[in-house]
């Protein structure tokens, strides 16, 4: 038997629908069942192993990350070799049922992987992948931020308000005084092996007794939390509040291919705290840090001035930062590494 080297590529692949008003009345993404959810699953070649709700939305724990249902937005973020984009005519049509069948916001977004060469079609490259989607939204566009020949970052989106996807679902303008939106994301590699340590089976037996003793129950309070460890190691987990905010982290600790990542849907009018915490709790070597607002978030006028600042400033350095305006988004990415320490 040859030697292969033990590998799990961590990076996720993020996908998220959002649908204007049903046309039913009864109509809502968390009528679609479980069994519907395990088909369209089985598409992205991954499974469901644990799931939390609570009125506003439904957050399952996957085999390889996570998704969130709430009533006119769907969220997939699966990591290793999984392929989301081949349940996206099945997500369209499950959404269809439910009466939606105006789209108004999509994106698909991911980190450059670790290890491209071990994908599958259709996540062979950025390219195959915005030549899939564009099958289904013609006029979607792709975008690559931070450096094309080092670490980066792609989102395809819709730019254009006025968009005609397939000739039953319509993408419209969103209105200004549409719900408050916001995601922030922070992909962080290159972790502190002591930290890591304790997202082993080794070390602990359950997801709980670990979101305790790494503090990550403290990142933001009064989540209900759902929290999975693997065996032998990795750590999976979704929190969700009564108001429809989320978080969720997922962990690959092997210390050849670390790798984190948070995110969260929470409304702040500034994310330097809880970038800083997310940062000390997992010491990364480095990190890319999305943030997404809409015009009715708070965090929308202050994000393209966010300066992120840490206590101990002069131990990152800021690699990249750049803003785009989107129709109804403002983005911000920026990317950090560790500075080397200073000898004094
Ligand atoms: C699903 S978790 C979290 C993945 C996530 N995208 C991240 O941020 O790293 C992946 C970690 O769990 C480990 N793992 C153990 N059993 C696994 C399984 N059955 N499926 C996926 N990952 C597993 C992998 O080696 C890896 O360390």
């Amino acid at each position: 038997m040859p030697n292969v080297a033990h590998f799990f590529e961590g990076v996720e692949k993020l996908l998220e629908i959002c649908f204007d008003e049903s046309s039913s009345p009864n109509g809502d993404l968390r009528n679609i069942t479980r069994g519907e959810w395990e088909n369209l699953l089985c598409h992205v070649k991954c499974e469901i192993i644990s799931y939390i709700k609570n009125d506003s939305i439904d957050a399952f724990l996957l085999s390889e990350s996570s998704m969130f249902v709430s009533k006119r937005r769907w969220i997939l973020k699966t990591c290793g070799t999984t392929t989301p984009l081949k349940c996206l005519e099945q997500l369209l049509q499950l959404a269809k049922l439910e009466g939606y069948h105006v789209i108004s916001d999509i994106f698909y977004s991911r980190k450059n992987f670790t290890r491209p060469e071990i994908q599958m079609s259709p996540h062979e490259g950025f390219f195959e992948e915005v030549t899939y989607l564009d099958t289904i939204f013609p006029e979607g566009r792709s975008y690559c931020l931070g450096s094309i020949n080092l670490e980066c970052w792609y989102l395809y989106t819709f730019s254009k308000p006025e968009l005609k996807a397939l000739p039953h679902l319509i993408v419209e303008e969103k209105s200004t005084d549409a719900d408050p939106d916001q995601t922030i994301e922070i992909l962080m590699q290159d972790l502190d092996k002591d930290i890591m340590s304790a997202f082993t089976k080794s070390k602990f037996t359950t997801g709980r007794e670990v979101t305790a003793y790494s503090g990550i129950d403290k990142i933001l309070p009064e989540m209900h939390i759902d929290d999975f460890l693997f065996d032998p190691c990795g750590y999976s987990m979704n929190g969700i509040r009564e108001n429809g905010e989320y978080m969720t982290i997922h962990i690959t600790p092997e210390e050849k291919f670390s790798y984190v990542s948070f995110e969260s849907n929470v409304a702040l009018n500034n994310y330097t705290k809880l970038i800083s915490q997310v940062i000390k709790t997992f010491k990364p070597g480095k990190f890319i840090v999305t943030i997404f607002a809409n015009k009715s978030s708070l965090a929308y006028e202050t994000m393209k001035e966010l300066e992120i600042e840490y206590s101990t400033l002069s131990n990152w350095r800021r690699t990249d930062m750049q803003c785009c305006n989107f129709p109804s988004y403002n983005l911000l990415f920026a990317q950090y590494s560790r500075a080397l320490e200073k000898v004094l």
